[in-house]
């Protein structure tokens, strides 16, 4: 059974796409079909093209561990490797090539920085990752990510699994990231994609696979949504 079908969407360069719509209509499967990740769940089939620029991801010879390090994913639950704060970033720096400890450590002050984490955790670079708040923890899967210099962040739901205060935290984040990385955030909280995103996509699905039923400007799809479905959705009169 197809879990998505006819979607056709454009990913605005430098934009936060959000992605909402009811649970089981194929957000997260479409997410993962913008870096491959659809590749790992099995008896998964993508029929179409995902095209990164002029590349279409899904053509033969693509060179997936390069497409990750372009397009970098944020989970649902903050999924830290077991280690110190400073392996969990330098671990992707030295896969991918980078020796120069000078190098390893400026770039690790700045995904930090970046994060809004280096002054929380200076102090205690070689202390174990787990220990840090669930907060903290999702700010440094996405240092993490932000090692490798992406130009695109896919984000599934990455605030689900944190408290309120947090959560504004990450959301601030994602704002600063407009015009940096391309991001698009699969969220149930209608209220967060009204903030954080500048473009948003809803999905829904009718038993025949997930769809979009519209997108466009997050201020045009909340405010003067053409489809009734979408009136109804960001109304929170169906859910
Ligand atoms: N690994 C899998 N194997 C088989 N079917 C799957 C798998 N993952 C998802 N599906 C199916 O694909 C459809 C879309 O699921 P998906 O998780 O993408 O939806 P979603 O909108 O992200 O849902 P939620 O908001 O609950 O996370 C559902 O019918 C789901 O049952």
């Amino acid at each position: 059974m197809a879990a998505l079908s006819g979607i056709d969407m454009d990913i605005h360069d430098g934009g936060v796409t959000a992605i909402i719509g009811p649970s089981g209509c194929g957000k997260s499967t479409f997410l993962f079909c913008l870096n491959r990740l659809s590749d790992l769940i099995p008896g998964c089939r993508v029929d179409g093209r995902v095209m990164l620029h002029s590349h279409d991801i899904f053509s033969p010879g693509t060179d997936l561990t390069a497409l990750r390090r372009h397009v970098g994913i944020i989970f649902q639950k903050p999924n830290p490797f077991p280690t110190t704060i400073w392996r969990n970033l330098e671990m992707p720096l030295k896969q991918s090539g980078i020796r120069d400890k000078a190098e390893i450590a400026a770039r690790i002050e700045e995904c930090l920085t970046a994060v809004g984490l280096w002054n929380e955790v200076r102090d205690r670079l070689r202390r174990p990752a787990l220990g840090l708040s669930g907060g903290q923890q999702q700010r440094l899967c996405i240092a993490r990510a932000l090692t490798l210099r992406p130009e695109a962040l896919l984000m599934d739901e990455p605030c689900s699994a944190l408290d309120p205060i947090a959560t504004g935290v990450i959301e601030e984040l994602i704002g600063e990231f407009r015009g940096k990385y391309t991001t698009v955030v699969v969220t149930h909280n209608l209220g967060q994609a009204r903030r954080i995103g500048t473009d948003v996509a809803f999905f829904w699905n009718e038993g025949r696979g997930g769809r979009i039923i519209e997108r466009g400007p997050v201020e045009k799809v909340f405010d003067a949504p053409e489809d009734d479905l979408t009136r109804l959705y960001v109304e929170g009169r169906i859910a």
